[in-house]
């Protein structure tokens, strides 16, 4: 077995990416799930860059990693300056973490026109930046930056280049394909050409420029590197790096030889890309492989047709091995198999007749512009209604919303009538009325207030999402819009329903009250 070690930059290139933005308390938190789970290092930040990393660095040295360890990234000293009278170097040690990774460049071309100092200069400052650290009686990693791009325009001067490091005293050479343009075949030959350069370890750090950064990783873990260096999910500069997630999921489950995390911990890469995505308050990728909510989701009705007998007929791995979940979503594409898959999750026998008025149901719904790939709840409930076993617990009497304009603010209020009917046969009346930031705000809380009394287990429920689209479906003769809201109880089950009409106010709330019977239905099956 070759161990691989996991290099996690999630909290420094993950943050380098587009619209992510860690606080300080976001990246304790990853860095510590990161810890718990087995990583081998985290590069926590830039200490020099802002005074967030460096705090983060001073929390965590009065409590320290358990398991990994942890790395502060800089650049070699500037050009001219004494390692020890530059300011990047003081920030890299004031940061107590026991490894320092340095950045230096690899490509004569970057040496000539971005750093614009000499090749001998750009040698110099690579190998007393990291002579500097172990002086400190710190490890170094040293990450080569351009590595494959300067490697195929001058591999002599490359060469040299990693020769310092590794002279100096680094332990490991992370080469890094920093504009992620390389193709494996590349990075498959250069990792053998650089292992015969230097006799220390060697990592890869990929970008996706190409979409190549997860392939580009693991040929250079065939070719001889044993660190890998990404991100969760992912994330990065530009394209993003090598998501690890992926990474370490194709090592341990697909190659054989390596070992990564320990198995255990492979089947919580579900729970730590949303554990991300949900600190970093970050959109997630539904099709992300391995962990994504559509990984394992099948529509099509061939497809379904085949899962329901054979799981793996059109699955690469059994989705519970990464935490996952199979899914069967319910569309114009369905076929019957795509119903009995849901209708038995329902506790409904197979019953051809009811399959058959479901299917159609769907068929004609989709076609006024429903769609129930992320309104499990509504499909749920559109099947009890049609096998007869769905008794609404409330029926409108009437709604308004009213919005008026006060001083330049937007004020909504909203009044609702309902006919409750109680478990004795007896119906009530609630008449309720409630202020929002929005029609649908305002609308939501009148409906709670209207039901709580009787339904209190309404107030640990909320509205998570909430999402309107314009479709001008074949059936209608005007523009209608589809609303879709997820909820979530305190169990922490969420839940989707969708709502369609030409106004916007009652598709909202046709998914309301769908949503609201959906989970009196769930607690009345539960008790
Ligand atoms: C491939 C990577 O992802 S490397 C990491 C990139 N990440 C980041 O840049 C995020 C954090 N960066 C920062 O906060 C800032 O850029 C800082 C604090 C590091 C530097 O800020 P500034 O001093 O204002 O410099 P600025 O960012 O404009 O330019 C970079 C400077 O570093 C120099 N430089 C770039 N690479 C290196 C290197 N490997 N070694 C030494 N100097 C370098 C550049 O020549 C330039 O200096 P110059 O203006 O004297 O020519
Ligand atoms: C170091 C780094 O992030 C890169 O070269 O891509």
């Amino acid at each position: 077995m070759t161990k691989i070690q996991l290099y996690d930059t999630t909290l420094r290139d993950g943050a380098q990416g587009e619209g992510v933005n860690f606080s300080l308390e976001d990246k304790v938190l990853i860095a510590r799930r990161l810890d718990e789970m087995g990583f081998d290092f985290i590069e926590g930040g830039y200490p020099l860059s802002n005074p967030k990393d460096t705090e983060f660095f001073q929390r965590l040295a009065k409590e320290p990693l358990k398991r990994s360890r942890l790395c502060a990234f800089g650049m070699t000293r500037r050009r001219g300056v004494k390692a020890a009278d530059d300011p990047g170097m003081k920030a890299l040690a004031d940061s107590q973490a026991p490894v320092i990774t340095i950045v230096g460049k690899t490509s004569d071309f970057h040496v000539a026109e971005v750093l614009r100092v000499s090749e001998q200069e750009n040698l110099d400052m690579i190998a007393e930046t990291i002579a500097h650290f172990i002086g400190l009686d710190r490890q170094v990693i040293y990450d080569a930056e351009h590595f494959f791009d300067g490697w195929k325009r001058n591999p002599e001067y490359a060469a040299q280049t990693i020769k310092a490091a590794a002279d100096a005293g680094a332990m490991l050479i992370a080469m890094c394909d920093t504009n992620g343009g390389s193709l494996p075949e590349e990075v498959a030959r250069i990792t053998k050409e650089a292992a015969a350069a230097v006799s220390i370890p060697l990592g890869i750090h990929t970008h996706n420029d190409a979409e190549l950064a997860n392939a580009n990783s693991l040929a250079s873990i065939d070719a001889g590197a044993v660190q890998v260096q990404g991100t969760i999910n992912g994330l990065g500069e530009r394209c993003g790096n090598a998501d690890l997630i992926s990474v370490a999921a194709n090592l341990m489950l697909k190659k054989s030889g390596y070992e990564v995390l320990d198995p255990k911990q492979i089947e919580r890469l579900t729970e730590l890309s949303g554990f991300v995505y949900e600190v970093g308050n970050l959109l997630r990728r539904n099709n992300q492989p391995f962990v994504g909510p559509s990984a394992f989701a099948h529509k099509g009705g061939m497809h379904v047709h085949a899962v329901n007998r054979v799981a793996e007929s059109y699955e690469h791995i059994p989705p519970e091995s990464v935490g996952n979940r199979r899914r069967v979503l319910v569309s114009e594409l369905s076929g019957r198999s795509n119903i009995i898959a849901t209708t038995t999750k329902l506790g409904l026998a197979e019953d051809p007749a009811l399959m058959n008025a479901v299917l159609e149901e769907v068929v004609r719904r989709e076609n006024e512009g429903y769609q129930y790939e992320a309104a499990e709840a509504s499909f749920a409930l559109l099947v009890k209604r049609l096998a007869d076993q769905f008794t609404p617990h409330f029926e409108l009497v009437k709604y308004h919303v009213a919005t008026e304009s006060r001083g330049g603010a937007a004020l909504t209020e909203a009044t609702v009538k309902l006919l409750i009917h109680g478990a004795d046969g007896q119906d009530q009346v609630e008449h309720r009325v409630a202020e929002g930031d929005g029609p649908v705000n305002a609308l939501d809380g009148a409906l709670r207030k209207a039901l709580s009394g009787r339904f209190p287990q309404l107030r640990e429920m909320s509205l998570v999402d909430y999402k309107v689209r314009v479709i001008n479906s074949e059936a209608a003769t005007a523009a209608s819009v589809r609303v879709v809201i997820e909820s979530r109880d305190a169990d922490g089950e969420t839940w989707g329903t969708v709502g369609v009409h030409e106004n916007v106010i009652q598709a909202s709330w046709e998914a309301l009250v769908d949503s609201i019977e959906y989970k009196l239905c769930k607690d009345a099956a539960g008790s």
